[in-house]
């Protein structure tokens, strides 16, 4: 480099390390304010003290976004800001957040996005063993699988739901991009395919037109897959570009879902309710008495009052034959009083009613 296009350089690193230093200070001062805030929460020895507010952490992220000037993408800066509210948090509390395991799945991916890289993951090997460590506060939270948007619901977790006395504290939306992973070498050297079933589901036209020969094996989660790729090398796993990363695997190709859009939608498990964040949702289920027209009565009030319902899924009732269970998603919040008045007229028309919580909108795409 020359001395003339060196100098500006060096000028502009100056000026970079001042501000370095400043954000450095403002991080300090903000992580000093968590430490205080938490002194609050705990009252001068409160145990049961909440500290994760899901609420005040997407009104951050929302206010990052509308601030953005565009310099940096909204977000990556929304992403930085998640990082330093996770570190922030951690300082009041190790969170120890419960996923559908091993290491390198979807589900630790969505743990990541939602809460950051500082709390614990604590991986288990089902969705039921996520409500389970929660519910038996071996975890503070449990995030899970609820929907993928090429699949479908996620049964396991929707039957969890319906006994658990958590309630549902947050969600995320997680762009789902999976990779064939192996050390085979190349495609034509690839005997079977193992992954989560979902995930067999969701390459079905890429695996017939580039691997109709291979045999397809279901395990029961993609980062399991990968492990067992990792001891056959002629076998290969879908799973994510991370859990390549962790199991020592060769991305052979990318980006093998049938759909592009593919996306799940995860839900934060918790034991508290969350305040309301100015955009909410609220979760419910029900069953209507089985006579006709009994659906069309119950959900009459949402109408009537103007309220969206952003999803409505129909699953029979495991425990009568032709009974029907809906799970519904709702705009706004149950303490705001239209919507909570509203859920009231509802349940008195179900036959059986269940609240699931209220929770922010995601910010993060
Ligand atoms: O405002 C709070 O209640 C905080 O604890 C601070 C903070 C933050 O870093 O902004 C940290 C954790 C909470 O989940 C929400 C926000």
């Amino acid at each position: 480099m020359t001395q003339t296009t060196e100098q500006p350089l060096l000028e502009i690193r100056d000026q970079i390390d001042a501000i370095d230093a400043q954000i450095q200070q403002l991080i300090s001062q903000r992580a000093r304010l968590a430490k205080e805030v938490a002194r609050i929460k705990t009252n001068g020895g409160q145990v049961d003290a909440v500290f994760y507010r899901p609420e005040r952490e997407a009104q951050v992220l929302r206010r990052v976004i509308e601030r953005n000037d565009g310099s940096l993408p909204a977000e990556d800066m929304a992403r930085l800001f998640r990082e330093i509210m996770s570190a922030c948090l951690a300082l009041e509390q190790p969170l120890r957040i419960a996923y559908l395991g091993p290491e390198g799945s979807y589900s630790h991916a969505a743990v990541l996005k939602q809460f950051g890289s500082f709390v614990h993951p604590y991986a288990v090997s089902s969705i039921e063993d996520v409500f389970k460590a929660v519910e038996r506060k071996e975890a503070n939270y449990g995030v899970v699988p609820v929907e993928n948007s090429t699949e479908g619901v996620v049964s396991a977790t929707q039957n969890c739901l319906i006994d658990t006395p958590l309630q549902v504290c947050g969600e995320l939306d997680l762009p789902i991009h999976h990779c064939l992973l192996s050390n085979a070498g190349s495609l034509d050297k690839v005997r079977k395919v193992v992954a989560h079933a979902q995930a067999l589901a969701q390459c079905r036209t890429w695996l017939q037109n580039n691997l109709p020969h291979a045999e397809l094996e279901a395990v029961e989660s993609n980062a399991r897959a990968a492990q067992l790729a990792q001891q056959n090398p002629q076998w290969a796993a879908i799973a994510s570009e991370q859990a390549a990363q962790i199991y020592t695997l060769r991305v052979l190709e990318k980006h093998i879902e049938d759909n592009r859009q593919n996306t799940t939608k995860f839900w934060v498990m918790g034991h508290e309710a969350t305040e309301p964040s100015g955009e909410d949702k609220t979760a419910l289920i029900m069953t209507v008495p089985n006579k006709s027209g009994a659906l069309l009565h119950a959900l009459e009030p949402f109408a009537e009052q103007g309220i969206s319902m952003t999803r409505i899924i129909s699953r029979p009732a495991q425990h009568k034959t032709w009974d029907y269970l809906f799970f519904i998603d709702v705009l706004g919040h149950q303490k705001d009083s239209k919507v909570r008045d509203t859920l009231e007229a509802v349940a008195e028309r179900a036959a059986w009613f269940k609240l699931l919580g209220s929770y922010p909108i995601s910010p993060l795409k």
